[in-house]
């Protein structure tokens, strides 16, 4: 096979440390408002990494620059190695997003909304149609492929759209409080598909919540208070001095945490 010497090294050729994501010394204000002040991460590959942060933490605006809603004026973001500024679409076709407000087509079948979504990627139908088989066979819901995204509940549908974001097969994929509204079941079952995405596949997950329940000793955690990273390590090392990672999370946003009872 040839390949045009500008053309992106496939990511089999990338050193092998590349992190899935690196956010590095990002700023972003709305107005006078600081949302994220000198923000640096990283999702190393194969990670399960959450974001944890309290409303207005600045979660959100993160990911909004990550995706290119924002543009990033000051530091840099890299998904895979690849400048989401210098090299948008070399890194964009390396992530997928589910973002918190619901975006599926109720009135079109889950195999539709797939779909739309692979020829939006460039895909052809026989290839869209044969991965978007793989991709809800891996969340279980082959089954439901010819029913109307309507007759879903609310954790399938998010189950759906994590299918969907994985699509075009990214490396890197961002959730932004997925588990909002959905039952204990449906949240577990939810967290279990995205574990598994990690595990079987290597993908970098970021995860974005302020529930402490979903996090898991040996997950990575970004602790992000007022637009600021207030601690970054695994959820084992952030507790250990305070006992629990619900104390130290309290300890480190104060009164602005909002710990579940
Ligand atoms: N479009 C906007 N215009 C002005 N201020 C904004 C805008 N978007 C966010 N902000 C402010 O930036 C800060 C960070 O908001 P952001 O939505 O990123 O936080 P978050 O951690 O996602 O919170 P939540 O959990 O409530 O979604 C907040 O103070 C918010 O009020």
């Amino acid at each position: 096979m040839t390949e045009s010497p500008t053309a992106p090294l496939p990511d089999a050729r990338l050193p092998a440390r590349e992190p899935a994501l690196a956010v590095t010394d990002v700023t972003h204000s709305f107005g006078s408002r600081k949302a994220l002040d000198r923000v640096s991460l990283t999702v190393p590959a194969a990670s399960f990494t959450a974001l944890l942060g309290p409303n207005g933490a600045g979660k959100t605006t993160l990911f909004s620059l990550v995706t290119r809603l924002y543009d990033n004026r000051s530091g840099t973001i890299r998904v895979l190695g690849y400048d989401v500024r210098r090299q948008a679409a070399a890194a964009l076709s390396r992530l997928g997003v589910v973002f918190q407000a619901r975006t599926l087509d109720l009135e079109l079948t889950v195999q539709q909304n797939l779909l739309y979504h692979a020829t939006l990627h460039g895909m052809g139908f026989a290839a869209g149609r044969r991965r978007a088989g793989e991709v809800l066979e891996q969340a279980g819901l082959a089954e439901r492929a010819r029913d109307k995204v309507r007759t879903l509940s609310g954790g399938q549908m998010r189950r759906v759209e994590i299918a969907r974001a994985l699509i075009h097969r990214p490396r890197l994929l961002l959730l932004d409080e997925p588990t909002v509204g959905l039952d204990i079941a449906s949240r577990a079952a939810l967290l279990a598909q995205v574990r598994a995405l990690v595990a079987e596949e290597g993908i970098g997950v970021l995860w974005a919540t302020h529930i402490i329940e979903e996090i898991l000793p040996d997950d990575r955690v970004v602790v992000l208070h007022r637009g600021r990273v207030r601690a970054e390590g695994r959820a084992g090392e952030i507790s250990a001095g305070a006992g629990t990672l619900a104390a130290a999370f309290l300890a480190l946003v104060g009164e602005d945490a909002e710990v579940p009872a």
